[in-house]
């Protein structure tokens, strides 16, 4: 397993060992000790799959309360993903980083906790898993709007289908801090 640093300390890039032979492929996406030493200390508490169409954009979601670090990967399919620091008094405030996941490259992206996340599908559909470290928090969920243009981020649509939630998105700017997590 290889893991690559991004230009935000703690999200990072994991590269699986893929064991291919004639019958396909294996690889364990997840291994406690491993990942436990080389990804995150926070251990995972829940697993969740989303299945999407072209064009969907799910994002960028945060939760305020039970911060959830993401360990992210595609099982079908490719989406473009962004991690966006959040963090009030982070010395990278607002800076994001994205990745291109796919069930070919097998990649997996970690998002630390106080993350907004979000991606959106490149490919027909994309069947998407992630682990998390907090329990889901409705009450406590906030929505950063996906095309924020302090943000700039070069989604690969300006014309993605997003949730009714998503459509009233906020611009970071506009959070008062309170509602942001802390670093
Ligand atoms: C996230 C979540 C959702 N739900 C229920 C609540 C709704 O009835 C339904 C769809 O939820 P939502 O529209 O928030 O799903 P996404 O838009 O995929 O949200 C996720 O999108 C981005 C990419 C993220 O990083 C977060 O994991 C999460 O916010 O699933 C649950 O029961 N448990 C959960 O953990």
């Amino acid at each position: 397993m290889q893991v690559h640093k991004t230009d935000l300390p703690g999200v990072v890039i994991v590269e699986p060992k893929v064991f291919g032979d004639e019958r396909g492929f294996f690889m364990e996406t997840w291994n406690q000790a491993r990942y436990a030493e080389m990804v995150t200390a926070d251990a995972f508490v829940q697993d969740n799959v989303s299945f999407s169409r072209k064009g969907v954009l799910r994002g960028l979601h945060f939760q305020k309360i039970n911060p959830q670090g993401k360990l992210v990967y595609v099982l079908q399919g490719e989406v473009f993903d962004v991690a966006l620091d959040i963090r009030v008094g982070s010395p990278t405030f607002g800076q994001w980083a994205s990745v291109v996941l796919s069930a070919e490259n097998k990649r997996q992206f970690f998002i630390p906790a106080g993350f907004a996340h979000g991606f959106c599908v490149t490919s027909e559909t994309a069947l998407f898993a992630y682990k998390c470290t907090d329990k889901y928090n409705p009450q406590a969920e906030g929505s950063v709007l996906w095309n924020d243009p302090d943000l700039n981020i070069p989604w690969p649509t300006d014309t993605p289908e997003l949730s009714a939630k998503d459509e009233k998105g906020t611009k970071l700017a506009d959070f008062s801090v309170e509602l942001l997590p802390h670093y």
